[in-house]
């Protein structure tokens, strides 16, 4: 039998990745990253006061240029076999669209507006409107957070609508709607050009829009108006949401043609990221699948019949259908993971850079291999009881209980504390905050009976891999695929396509594995338990700082 390919489509936060994958064997033929021109330069972002905008254009030429990219690897024929895309992205990444659902970067005078663009996941101008969203919610009525953790985020969709809106009248005039960055695409996709048939996805809206069936979709009315009257008109932005595996439609002409793809491609509904790996990490019910790269996202499914009456206080929400149809998922995460190593690289290279400009290339190799080697180093340090301890709270806390307004502390650092030292000491503090997470989630009676890692991190770290094992004490299996989002979204393609007719098909054919499983080392456990408990001491004092 001809074997038949889809391609899955991964936006992360710097780059896309397409990836083109056989259906019965999981096997890539092809793969191509497009990091963002824009994005890289620094446009449109002011880390300052944490603003991070991604220009649609971004996305256009990432879309383009990857799948190109990505279907010039393949055999000859290839593409001709295509038969289905899907397509995760960052979220909450939503954006400000006119009528025709385009976004309003792309139409004149707008081109050079941040508010007109992408507002990225890890974009917290918006703390003040998540505090009145809470202050809201909590106040007598009807708790709208309810299924989002209880608490709503400034990297979610509704504060970051009301912050933009209320600061800048020309997009409160312009943006019809909003959409989340995974509902846009599949809509370019199939050429949808109206807000009112764009399909949305159930995770994005589930997770950071307080859409939930029990109340017939978003927040009604009279709740946006007392956030803001501002919000009227986006009451009703829509009611009805689905799964990834529902079919988005069929790629448009334009499209078709560009990519050199038959006229009968299915395009899928878009999800998050996190959601569509955790589907390509092989999940199952109660694996936590954790996908640490610069942040993390911890994804966590359970048969609906089990949870319906539990609510899971402080996490990223729990939503019918937001991973795989017919299962409850839940998502967590830390806002900074490999950021927090990144943190300490660019401490220790920045002032290089600046004193020695006429040795860029050389600092950029050192630059490449300082991970590894402050890894390598801190693997053979003693672990001393007054080693220094750090929060993971280097870009805010995502979870448990969203508070972006809290900020890392560092304690018991001294004159001998060198850069190995601290990176011990962070590498600890994200796998202390990783603890803080699947505690919360069994003690709010969701077990965890495997832990599943892919993501940047995951891969690049056995260090951190290790450390995490011994202070979750518990094993740690590793994706083998480096493109676990990618596969994840090819899966959908395969299921939207009707090449396989469900996701556990779709996940029994196309599995990469695992590559290796971090144990928790016997002997270590005890040391890490009694460090994780002054983190959280430090955790109560350092919150207290933020009030
Ligand atoms: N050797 C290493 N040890 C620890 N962290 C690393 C190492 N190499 C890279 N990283 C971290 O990996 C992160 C990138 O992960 P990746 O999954 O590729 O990105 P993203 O989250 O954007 O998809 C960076 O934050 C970086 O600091
Ligand atoms: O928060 C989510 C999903 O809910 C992610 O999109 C966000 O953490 C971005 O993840 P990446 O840094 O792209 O791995």
């Amino acid at each position: 039998m001809e074997h038949s390919y889809v391609i899955g489509v991964d936006f992360g936060t710097d780059s896309v990745r397409s990836l083109v994958v056989d259906t019965q064997t999981g096997q890539e033929a092809g793969s191509a990253v497009y990091f963002y021109p824009r994005w890289k330069k620094g446009l449109y972002c002011d880390p300052s006061i944490q603003q991070y905008r991604q220009h649609p254009k971004d996305y256009l030429e990432g879309l383009e240029n990857s799948i190109k990219d990505a279907l010039k690897q393949c055999p000859a024929g290839t593409a001709a076999r295509v038969k289905g895309i899907a397509v995760d992205t960052t979220g909450s990444t939503p954006g400000p669209v006119d009528e025709h659902g385009t976004p309003l970067a792309l139409l004149p005078g707008f081109d050079e507006n941040p508010n007109a663009m992408f507002v990225l996941w890890k974009d917290h101008t918006a703390n003040a409107e998540a505090a009145l969203i809470n202050d809201i919610a909590h106040s007598n009525g009807k708790d709208y957070t309810a299924y989002s953790g209880g608490i709503y985020s400034s990297e979610w969709f509704w504060a970051k609508i009301l912050h933009v809106v209320q600061e800048d009248a020309a997009i409160k005039a312009a943006a019809a709607a909003w959409v989340e960055h995974c509902d846009w695409i599949p809509a370019l996709l199939t050429g949808n050009d109206s807000i009112h048939t764009l399909l949305r996805s159930r995770c994005a809206a589930g997770h950071k829009a307080m859409w939930n069936a029990s109340w017939n979709g978003l927040p009604p009315k009279d709740f946006l108006h007392k956030l803001n009257p501002v919000l009227d008109k986006y009451d009703q932005m829509y009611t009805d949401t689905v799964d990834a595996t529902v079919p988005a439609g069929t790629i448009s002409e334009e499209w078709a043609a560009k990519l050199g793809l038959p006229a009968d491609v299915v395009i899928g509904t878009g999800a998050f990221d996190a959601h569509m790996g955790a589907v390509g990490g092989g999940i199952r019910p109660y694996s936590l699948c954790k996908v640490i790269g610069t942040s993390t996202c911890d994804i966590l499914i359970a048969p609906l019949e089990e949870t319906s009456d539990k609510l899971v206080k402080g996490i990223c929400g729990q939503v019918d259908g937001s991973v795989v149809p017919d299962m409850l998922g839940l998502e967590a995460g830390q806002s900074a993971y490999g950021d927090i190593f990144a943190w300490l690289r660019k401490l220790v290279m920045g002032p290089l850079y600046d004193l020695m400009p006429d040795e860029k290339e050389k600092l950029a190799e050192v630059e490449g291999k300082l991970l590894a080697y402050l890894s390598k180093q801190a693997e053979q340090l003693p672990l001393r009881d007054n080693d220094p301890i750090a929060m993971d709270w280097f870009n805010g806390r995502r979870t448990p209980d969203a508070n972006h307004t809290v900020k890392s502390t560092i304690t018991g650092l001294h004159l001998g504390t060198d850069a190995v030292q601290l990176f011990k000491t962070l590498v600890e503090a994200a796998a202390f905050g990783a603890k803080a997470i699947a505690e919360r989630f069994v003690n709010e009676g969701i077990p965890i009976q495997e832990v599943i890692a892919l993501g940047g991190v995951a891969k690049k770290s056995g260090y951190a891999m290790q450390v995490l094992a011994d202070v979750m004490n518990r094993p740690i299996r590793i994706v083998n695929s480096e493109n676990a989002c990618a596969l994840g979204a090819a899966m959908f393609a395969a299921v939207v396509a009707g090449v396989h007719p469900d996701i556990d098909a779709a996940q029994a054919a196309m599995t990469s594995g695992f590559e290796t499983t971090w144990f928790p080392r016997e002997q270590h456990v005890p040391y890490y338990a009694n460090r994780y408990e002054k983190f959280k001491e430090i955790g109560a004092f350092t919150e207290k700082l933020y009030k």
